[in-house]
């Protein structure tokens, strides 16, 4: 600790001294703050701490800004799931709704053109909020000189490197794909989720590696356009970390939508030799079984993400990573290193953009010596299929694997009035409570709109909650919301409707 102090007073002499007489910053030129990275985490690092009165530049490398989320991530899934979504209904369930159609097709340039717009727009407004913020935003890559002096490839610059300074440096820089050992990605064939969200043409066979969010999510995509989905598992469940009775019902729903899961099953190999068709070797996960192969046009690796730190010089001022490249930090999010802070995918949690945001906020508050909170226990995390999975707090498994004694309140989509009267009441809403005080300990929600009814379970654990105080708050009626409060009902008494 003391080393590491007497580096950062060494290194801020340094700097000043450098920056100063070399030219390369005079005092005004100084930030209090650079953030490296514009995704969810680093524009909102950078635009707090720009409203809390620190001059703050944020550098991003991409060329936009937004990060994986708003460029390959988050927006043009969501954008893909809801187009893939409206085609899919159109063509199965816009009968019963008496609206009649025929010929429905899908026309994939339009459907990438709609979600490329929306990434456009959403990247640009996030440019505008710098400008309304002052926000100095620089386009580069940023590798460290030393604890408060980066240097930055500019992009428009051709290669002309240009030094930034400040006296407190975000590290932002999220996640990549982690790739598979003998698999390599073209983004063609052989895809990651950046390649899945941009084909050019429906696979009629897809294979994805892995069923966690972005396999399941990216698998419905393709499913509902008409590609024969197989996702491959090396776990004996899909989502590892959900609940598992609502897990063991969304997996029935993805069937029900045709989609094929091989569990407990890993990919021994890939052939690429055919111009025609991908072939997979597969083998059960515990070894030793009969191998199966399976071809298809496009394989998608989804099977985990992985810290993004490359590039950035973390070795020329002794930034500490774990073993599995995460950075870690303590409370305030401060790394090893004095003034060197780190947020987002790139430290140990859940790898979420509101998360990310969330970090983003307290990190900038701590700076500017305020207080900044993020419980990453009472994380949201939605899956955006249809119907949605959404959850927070924790699990039924956790909280027997913990000890408490609970109950458990549920209420079936199909008891909810507003869900069956748009005849759409798949799913159901699982509460679960700590016995002898009813403090709301975990809710899932299977059901459409899942996404945006967990919200109030989150505000609820938030503030500790019981189970009686959904139940006895007003809910408008009809709409979902009320299934969460019937399965608070069932939780600590008993619901109405079923
Ligand atoms: C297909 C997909 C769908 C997803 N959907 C969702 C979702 O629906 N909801 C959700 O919550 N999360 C979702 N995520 C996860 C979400 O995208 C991430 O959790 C989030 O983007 C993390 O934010 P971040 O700011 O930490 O990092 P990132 O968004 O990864 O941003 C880091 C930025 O830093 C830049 N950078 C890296 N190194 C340097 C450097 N040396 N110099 C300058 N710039 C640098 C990168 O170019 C990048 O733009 C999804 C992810 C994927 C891949
Ligand atoms: N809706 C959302 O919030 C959303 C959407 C997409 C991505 N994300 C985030 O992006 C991150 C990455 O998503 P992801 O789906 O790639 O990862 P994930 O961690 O959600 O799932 C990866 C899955 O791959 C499996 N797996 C790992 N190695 C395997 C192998 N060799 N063979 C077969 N299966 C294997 C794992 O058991 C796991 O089920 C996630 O952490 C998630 O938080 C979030």
């Amino acid at each position: 600790m003391a080393m590491a102090n007497l580096f950062r007073r060494k290194a801020t002499r340094d700097v000043l001294r450098y920056s100063l007489y070399r030219g390369f910053a005079s005092e005004s030129e100084v930030n209090d703050v650079v953030v490296i990275g514009g995704g969810p985490g680093g524009y909102v690092a950078a635009i707090k701490a720009a409203q809390l009165g620190l001059k703050t530049t944020c550098i991003e490398k991409r060329g936009a800004l937004g990060g994986t989320c708003l460029n390959v991530g988050c927006i043009p899934s969501k954008a893909l799931l809801h187009s893939s979504h409206l085609y899919h209904e159109a063509k199965t369930k816009f009968a019963n709704h008496g609206v009649k159609c025929s010929d429905v097709q899908v026309d994939l340039p339009a459907m990438m053109a709609q979600k490329d717009k929306a990434v456009f727009n959403l990247t640009k407004g996030v440019e505008a909020l710098f400008k309304k913020n002052k926000v100095n935003y620089v386009k580069g890559a940023a590798t460290f000189l030393s604890p408060s002096q980066i240097s930055v490839e500019e992009e428009e610059e051709q290669g002309e490197k240009k030094t930034v300074v400040g006296k407190n440096i975000i590290i932002a820089t999220g996640s990549d794909v982690k790739g598979l050992p003998g698999i390599t990605i073209d983004e063609k064939r052989i895809v990651s989720s950046t390649g899945a969200l941009a084909l050019t043409q429906i696979p009629n066979k897809l294979i994805v590696i892995g069923a966690g969010y972005i396999g399941l999510e990216m698998g419905s995509v393709w499913a509902r356009l008409g590609s024969e989905v197989t996702v491959v598992e090396f776990a004996p469940v899909i989502v590892p970390t959900m609940d598992g009775e609502i897990r063991r019902q969304f997996q029935r729903s993805l069937e029900k939508q045709k989609m094929k899961f091989m569990l407990n099953t890993k990919v021994m190999g890939v052939d690429t030799s055919s111009s025609d068709v991908v072939k997979l070797t597969l083998e059960p996960s515990a070894g030793g079984g009969d191998q199966t192969v399976l071809e298809a046009d496009v394989v998608l690796v989804s099977a985990g993400r992985t810290p993004y730190t490359a590039g950035l010089g973390l070795e020329n001022i002794g930034v500490e990573t774990d073993k599995i490249g995460r950075i870690p930090v303590d409370r305030k999010f401060s790394t090893n290193v004095k003034g060197v802070y780190a947020i987002g995918d790139v430290i140990p949690g859940p790898m979420l953009a509101h998360r990310a945001e969330d970090d983003g906020i307290a990190v900038a508050e701590f700076i500017a010596g305020k207080e900044g909170h993020v419980d990453y226990d009472k994380v949201p995390g939605v899956v955006y299929t249809h119907p949605e999975v959404a959850s927070v707090g924790k699990t039924e498994e956790q909280v027997k694997e913990s000890g408490v004694a609970y109950r458990v309140g549920k209420f079936p989509m199909m008891g909810n009035s507003r869900a069956k009267s748009i005849d759409d009441a798949e799913g159901l809403v699982k509460v679960i409570a700590e016995k002898e005080t009813d403090k709301i300990l975990g809710v899932h929600i299977m059901a459409s709109n899942a996404g945006e009814l967990i919200h109030e379970a989150a505000l609820a654990i938030s503030y500790d909650a019981s189970s009686e105080d959904i139940a006895r708050t007003c809910h408008a009626h009809p709409t979902l919301s009320e299934a969460l409060k019937e399965a608070a009902m069932a939780t600590y008494d008993k619901p109405i409707n079923i």
